[in-house]
């Protein structure tokens, strides 16, 4: 799976961005989509170098290179691309220590979800799809403060401490490496709906022409309404796609785009289910189409490259 599978070494996805930011939420909807049983997943926050106790005392950040074995990362994301087992610390995120590490085994596709994984040239160059999650700043502080006082012991205070203690590492260790993605996915509120934290969001990409991204006019043109596509200029200046859709999106249009992509994979075709769900700020299981469809323009990628198309 896919059908026809031509690349002889794992599929290798990144997914970079600020805590919070979205990435196991990413990571276990397109592994979901792709089947458990196919996909290794990998956090590299577990190649912190100090317990919570250590950075405590010595003041640095989980964000700052220096509190991570960026060198090991970069050795076994190179041994699991080239089908070697690795033996994987473990950052323990609701003690805050590090546990027993564990064995694991290259899959067909490796997901690789964390604060620093583009943070090196030698890791940059392992990734077949790399992608780089930017939510709307107001957004993924409201994410954290649910996150981390649900499922990770801290108080509201504590968390707004920790991330005013991090501004600067966010800025000068984790946003730069925006730049090194082929994607850049930014989910955000609509106007005058500051309440919204889930099913209704929006999401942009910026796409980047290091990929081949899929012809999506045959659904854009006609109708600007809930899906857009325009060409603009990155924060850098230079020329990107950029794809809106947006929470209201209608059932038609968005089963429409994903006919369309779909489509341009018949080689996965199977894989269709499971698209779009999320945990919601009540605990309970939510759809999002934005969400479905992000998934669902990655997992194309990976295809393609499992397909022998992005072979390098
Ligand atoms: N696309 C999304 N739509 C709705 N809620 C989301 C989305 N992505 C993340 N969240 C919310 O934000 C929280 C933090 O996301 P998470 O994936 O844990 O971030 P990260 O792995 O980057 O630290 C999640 O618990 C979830 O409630
Ligand atoms: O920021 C992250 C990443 O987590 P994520 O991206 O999942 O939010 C750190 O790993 C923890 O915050 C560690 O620090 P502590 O455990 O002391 O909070």
């Amino acid at each position: 799976m896919p059908k026809n599978r031509k690349l002889d070494r794992p599929v290798i996805l990144g997914i970079v961005g600020d805590s919070a930011a979205g990435k196991s939420t990413l990571t276990a909807g397109i592994a979901n989509v792709l089947g458990a049983d196919r996909v290794a997943t990998i956090c590299t926050d577990d190649y912190h170098a100090y317990d919570r106790k250590e950075r405590a005392a010595n003041g640095l950040s989980a964000l700052d290179p220096r509190c991570n074995h960026v060198d090991i990362l970069e050795q076994h994301i190179r041994l699991l691309r080239d089908g070697h087992p690795i033996l994987k610390p473990i950052y323990n995120h609701s003690t805050g220590t590090l546990d027993r590490p564990e064995y694991v085994e290259p899959k067909e596709y490796i997901i690789l979800e964390g604060l620093l994984g583009y943070s090196t040239r030698a890791m940059r160059d392992c990734y077949d799809v790399k992608v780089y999650l930017e939510p709307e700043e107001d957004l993924r502080v409201a994410w954290k403060i649910h996150r981390d006082t649900t499922k990770r012991g801290y108080t509201e205070e504590q968390v707004i401490k920790q991330l005013e203690h991090r501004v600067h590492d966010s800025e000068h260790f984790i946003r730069p490496q925006r730049t090194f993605a082929d994607m850049v996915v930014s989910f955000y509120r609509p106007e005058g709906q500051g309440e919204e934290t889930g099913a209704k969001l929006n999401v942009r990409h910026t796409l980047r022409p290091t990929l081949p991204h899929p012809d999506l006019t045959p659904i854009v043109e006609g109708s600007k309404h809930g899906i857009r596509l325009e060409l603009a200029r990155d924060t850098d200046g230079k020329p990107v796609d950029v794809l809106d859709i947006s929470g209201e999106v209608d059932d038609r249009r968005a089963m429409a785009m994903e006919d369309l992509v779909w489509n341009l994979i018949p080689e996965a075709s199977h894989l269709r289910d499971n698209l779009g769900r999320f945990t919601d700020v009540n605990n309970t299981q939510a759809t999002s189409h934005p969400l479905a469809l992000s998934q669902l323009l990655i997992t194309y990628h990976l295809v393609k490259a499992a397909l022998g198309h992005y072979a390098v």
